[in-house]
């Protein structure tokens, strides 16, 4: 299985990062050179057949993506471009968790040089976006969020409902744009975030336009921890299936619970921990009147290796 697109890509170069057990393939392509099928995706990211990863990341210059050249052209200092894919082939506009794992890797790779405290613009489908290294992991501006069902939301604060795999009903939902799109449920409770099966995926209706990821949130009570608001979650990510953390996924999640409470004081930092650890997430208003979404977290080499079929 997947020989043929192993075969095609042999002597290819590769590493493998992750970042809060979000795991991808991560190829370097500063010629802009290595056009991948959905198929050689799919088998670099398989994970009994290939490397293994819930998504591929190829670094290329901003000026060679076709239909996102003025980003180079626009902001010069974007010169690398997150060409981001899910392990099913799919395109997907944004990965916070792998934004950070990108810059972690082109730092590794000598692409980049950036001290702590330093940030660095990168060109994405989502737009530019802001990374700044800290002294443990990164921070990245996910920029604005968004109502992905403003006029229904803004009525109810509800906008969807989603039926997990084994249930009789659905759960009123909430769906928001990170730049990619995201459906947010609450659970009552720890051990029924526990014990949902996320095998399968959940049934969402009404669908977005482009799909969606989906998130199940438990709020912790009392919410605040030293002036910090917690929340627990699982996720399951359109393109992949069931995955130990989701950055853009997080920040919704937050963004969701924020914004049903948003009758009382609005909390601005959060932590939501995932089966894969923690990250942070900071809302800041912006010259828009609207808020910028700040997700931090670490992300790490594990791998370096050549793509090879003997
Ligand atoms: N894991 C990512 C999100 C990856 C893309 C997602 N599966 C989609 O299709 O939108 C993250 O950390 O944000």
């Amino acid at each position: 299985m997947y020989g043929t697109e192993l075969q095609q890509l042999a002597g290819q170069a590769f590493a493998k990062a992750q970042a809060t057990g979000n795991d991808f393939v991560m190829l370097s392509d500063p010629k802009g050179e290595l056009a991948l099928t959905d198929s050689q995706v799919q088998a670099l990211c398989h994970r009994r057949f290939g490397i293994g990863g819930d998504g591929l990341i190829r670094a290329i210059p901003t000026a060679l993506v076709a239909g996102y050249e003025h980003q180079a052209v626009e902001n010069p200092q974007a010169y690398w471009f997150m060409d981001y894919r899910n392990s099913d082939g799919t395109i997907a506009e944004m990965c916070g968790n792998g934004v950070r794992a990108f810059v972690h890797f082109l730092i590794a790779e000598d692409l980049v040089d950036l001290e702590v405290g330093q940030s660095l613009q990168i060109g994405s489908r989502a737009g530019v976006k802001q990374v700044t290294r800290l002294a443990q992991g990164y921070a990245v501006n996910l920029g604005e969020w968004g109502l992905i069902f403003p006029q229904e939301a803004e009525q109810d604060s509800v906008d969807s409902m989603v039926r997990p795999a084994g249930w009789e009903q659905g759960l009123p939902a909430l769906s928001i744009t990170m730049g990619n799109p995201h459906t947010v449920v609450a659970l009552p409770d720890a051990k029924m975030l526990q014990e949902l099966n996320l095998l399968a995926a959940p049934e969402v209706s009404p669908v977005p336009e482009h799909g969606t990821n989906v998130e199940f949130v438990v709020p912790a009570e009392p919410l605040l921890h030293d002036g910090v608001a917690q929340v627990a979650m699982r996720v399951h990510e359109r393109g992949v299936g069931e995955t130990l953390s989701c950055g853009t996924g997080a920040c919704a999640a937050a963004a969701a619970v924020r914004y049903w409470a948003r009758g009382s004081a609005l909390i601005n930092v959060w932590s939501v921990e995932i089966p894969g650890g923690f990250v942070g997430v900071e809302f800041q208003a912006n010259n828009n009147g609207g808020e910028d979404t700040i997700l931090s977290g670490p992300a790490q080499l594990v791998a370096r290796g050549v793509i090879g079929t003997d």
